[in-house]
C-alpha cells in the first residue's frame, strides 16, 4: 500500500480469519491471562481486517476455558486464569449506561461469571470513586480473596460512620492449586496518580518496604504469581522482583503486566518471565513453565504465546469443532450481553460514516484520520450549539488519548460512538488568552519531555508506548511469500529493540532481556502505522495572534494546561479555579452530534 492513506483496500479485505500456527506448549503450570479489556465484552464486531481476528466474545472465552480447564485435567496440570485490570471505560457495555447507573456495574456481572484465579485492579477502576465503590462492593467479593490490590486503597465509612481507607480488594494471596502447588500472589498498579479522591495509590518503591509485603513474600511457596496494572518494560517490576530475589534467589516468578496494551515478553532472570497480553480482548496471553526442584540457577523452561481471540483459535488449541465448542454457561454469557446491549440501545443509530477514519493507520492530520475527525470538525460543531461563546473565536485543545479506537465506514451506533470516545469528561475553557500564547501552549505540551519512565506512565503518555510499538511492528518484513494469505493483525516482536534499560532499585541500571522465539500465535501482516501527537488542536481561528481567544481544552488536560500557561507567560498566574465550564456537552458526546448532523 505504500503508505498511501487514501488507498485503503487494506482496511476493506474480506473477512477472513486465519488459524493459529502450531499447538500451544504445555507445562506443569499453565496459565491464561487477559488484560485491559476495557468493556469489549462481545468482541469486535466489524467486518474489516484486522477486526474479525478478535471476534470472539466473552462467552466464547469462557467455553475455551472451560474446555482448556479439562485438557489440563487430563494432561494432569494446573490451569490458572489471571486478569490484570482495566475493565471500565471503552465500549457501549460498559459506558452506555443510563443516567444514574455506574460504570461497568452490568458488565462486570458477565466478567464475574469467569473461573477467574487471581485479579489485579487497573487505573480505570480508579478513576472515579463510584466506580471504585461499586467494584469494593458487588464485584471483588465474589473472587473470595483472590482481587489483589496490593498498593490501592479506597475510603469507606467505618461502622461508627468514622472514614477509614482499606484495600480495594486483597493486598496479596497464598493458595494451593489444583496439583497442590503453594502459589503467593501480588497485585500491584504504576505509580498512578490521576485517581480520583476517596482512593489512594501507594509509589511501588514504598509498597515494597512495608511490614504486610515482606512477611507475604517471607515463606517460600512453589511459584510466585505477580499480577499487577503494569507494563513488563519500562516500569517498576524490578522493584518487587528484587525485592523477592533478596530471599528467594531461585524460586521462579512469573510476572503478568499490563496498561501499556501491548504484547509483551520479557525476563529479569533465567527463573523468571514476564507477559503482556495487549488489550481490548483482541488478545489472550498463553504462559506455560516447566518447574524444578528450584536447587539450582539453570534456566527455567517457560513459554508464551499471543492467541487472536477468536473462535477459530479457540476451536484450534481445544480440537474442538463449531458444533461442539459451545458450553451453556459460554452460551448464555452471551446471550446475557446482547440482552445488555439492548438494554443500553447500543444499536441506536447516529448515521452512515463515509469512510473508515483511524487512529494510527492514517496520518494526522488528515481527512481519514479519527483524530482530525474528532478534533477538528466534531468537538468545534458540537460545542458551538447553544453555546453563547460561540462567536468569540476558540483553539480547542484535548489529548489523543482520550480517542481510543477507529471509526469504520457505514452504520454509527451509540456502541461504535462509546468506542471511539468514551470518557464523559466535560469541557472547560481559559477566557482571553493571546492566540500566539494558545498556539505555544500546545506545542509546548507536544514538546518531547525528558521525563523518566515512571513519571511518564503516571502523566498517562502510556500511549506513547502502544504507538511506538504500532510503529516498530510496521516496519517489520514478515518474509511472506508471494501469494500468501496472511491477513493483517499484530505482528509481535519481542526482540524488537535490543533491551530497555530500566531502573532497578531506583539506583542500579540494569537490562531487560526480551523472550525468545515468536510469540504471536498466528502470523499477520502488520498494519500501516502514522505517529500521532500527545495533544491535539481545532483548526485555528483566523485571528492575529494578538486577538484573545477562548482556550477551550478536556477537563483531563486542566492540570498540563495551566501549569505551561504560567511557564509561557508571567502577567497572570492562572489556578484550576481560572477553567470554567465551556458547554454542556461532554468529550462522548461530540462526535455523536456531529454525526446526527453530517452522515445521513
Ligand atoms: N477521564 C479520562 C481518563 C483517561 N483519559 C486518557 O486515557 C488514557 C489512559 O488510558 P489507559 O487505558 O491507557 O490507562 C490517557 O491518555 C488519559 O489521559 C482521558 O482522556 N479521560
Amino acid at each position: 500500500c505504500g503508505g498511501d492513506p487514501t488507498h485503503s483496500h487494506r482496511r476493506r479485505a474480506p473477512a477472513v480469519i486465519t488459524p493459529p500456527s502450531r499447538p500451544l506448549e504445555w507445562g506443569d503450570i499453565n496459565i491464561i491471562h487477559t488484560t485491559d479489556t476495557h468493556g469489549w465484552l462481545l468482541g469486535h464486531q466489524k467486518k474489516s481486517a484486522p477486526e474479525p481476528n478478535y471476534s470472539g466474545t466473552l462467552g466464547d472465552f469462557s467455553s475455551f476455558v472451560t474446555h482448556m480447564k479439562d485438557v489440563a485435567l487430563k494432561k494432569d496440570v494446573d490451569l490458572l486464569l489471571v486478569d490484570t485490570g482495566d475493565l471500565h471505560d471503552g465500549t457501549g457495555l460498559t459506558d452506555g449506561y443510563p443516567a444514574g447507573g455506574t460504570d461497568a456495574h452490568d458488565s462486570d456481572k458477565f466478567f464475574a461469571q469467569l473461573p477467574y484465579d487471581l485479579l489485579a485492579i487497573g487505573n480505570h477502576e480508579l478513576y472515579h470513586y463510584e466506580d471504585t465503590l461499586d467494584m469494593y462492593k458487588n464485584f471483588i467479593p465474589k473472587f473470595k480473596g483472590r482481587y489483589l490490590s496490593s498498593n490501592a486503597n479506597i475510603t469507606i465509612p467505618d461502622s461508627g460512620g468514622k472514614p477509614i481507607s482499606v484495600p480495594v480488594g486483597n493486598r496479596y494471596a497464598k493458595f494451593k492449586t489444583r496439583k497442590g502447588r503453594k502459589v503467593t500472589s501480588l497485585g500491584v498498579i504504576f505509580d498512578f496518580t490521576d485517581n480520583d479522591k476517596g482512593t489512594t495509590v501507594q509509589k511501588v518503591q514504598d509498597m515494597v518496604k512495608e511490614k504486610w509485603f515482606l512477611n507475604a513474600i517471607k515463606d517460600e511457596p512453589d511459584l510466585f504469581l505477580l499480577a499487577g496494572h503494569m507494563p513488563v518494560q519500562r516500569n517498576d517490576w524490578p522493584l518487587v522482583f528484587n525485592a523477592i530475589r533478596k530471599i528467594h534467589p531461585l524460586t521462579p516468578i512469573v510476572i503478568l503486566g499490563g496498561h501499556s496494551h501491548v504484547r509483551d515478553c520479557t525476563q529479569l532472570d533465567d527463573r523468571s518471565m514476564s507477559l503482556e497480553s495487549g488489550r481490548y480482548m483482541e488478545t489472550v496471553g498463553w504462559l506455560s513453565t516447566k518447574l524444578d526442584d528450584n536447587k539450582t540457577k539453570k534456566k527455567i523452561d517457560f513459554s508464551r504465546r499471543y492467541l487472536d481471540a477468536n473462535r477459530i483459535t479457540y476451536e484450534y488449541h481445544t480440537g474442538l469443532k463449531q458444533t461442539n465448542f459451545d458450553t451453556s454457561l459460554g452460551k448464555s454469557i452471551t446471550v446475557g450481553l446482547l440482552a445488555l446491549a439492548k438494554k443500553f440501545n447500543l444499536g441506536y443509530f447516529y448515521g452512515t460514516a463515509p469512510r473508515d477514519y483511524t487512529l494510527t493507520q492514517d496520518p494526522y492530520p488528515s481527512t481519514g484520520s479519527a483524530l482530525s475527525l474528532f478534533i477538528a470538525n466534531a468537538v468545534p460543531y458540537a460545542l458551538a450549539q447553544n453555546n453563547p461563546r460561540a462567536k468569540i473565536p476558540n483553539f480547542i485543545i484535548a489529548n489523543s488519548g482520550s480517542q481510543r479506537f477507529d471509526i469504520y465506514s457505514g452504520s454509527f451506533t451509540k456502541n461504535d460512538l462509546l468506542t471511539a470516545s468514551p470518557y464523559d469528561d466535560p469541557f472547560l475553557y481559559i477566557p482571553d488568552i493571546p492566540f500566539s500564547l494558545a498556539k505555544e501552549v500546545l506545542a509546548a505540551l507536544n514538546k518531547p519531555s525528558v521525563k523518566s519512565d515512571r513519571a511518564e506512565l503516571a502523566s498517562g503518555s502510556v500511549n506513547k508506548i502502544y504507538t511506538e510499538w504500532l510503529r516498530d511492528m510496521s516496519k517489520v518484513k514478515t518474509g511472506k511469500k508471494k501469494g500468501a494469505s496472511d491477513t493483517l493483525g499484530y505482528v509481535t516482536r519481542d526482540v524488537s529493540l535490543p533491551c530497555y534499560l530500566v531502573f532497578k532499585a531506583l539506583t542500579e541500571l540494569a537490562t531487560i532481556k526480551s523472550c525468545p522465539g515468536d510469540g504471536d500465535d498466528t502470523p499477520h501482516t502488520p498494519l500501516p502505522y502514522f505517529p500521532v501527537p500527545e495533544y491535539i488542536s481545532s483548526k485555528p481561528p483566523k485571528v492575529s495572534d494578538k486577538t484573545p481567544v477562548d482556550l477551550v481544552f478536556a477537563n483531563i488536560a486542566k492540570k498540563p494546561i495551566i501549569a505551561n500557561l504560567n511557564l509561557l507567560q508571567k502577567v497572570k498566574v492562572y489556578t484550576p479555579l481560572d477553567a470554567q465550564k465551556y458547554s454542556p456537552v461532554l468529550l462522548n458526546e461530540a462526535i455523536g452530534i456531529y454525526a446526527k448532523a453530517e452522515w445521513k
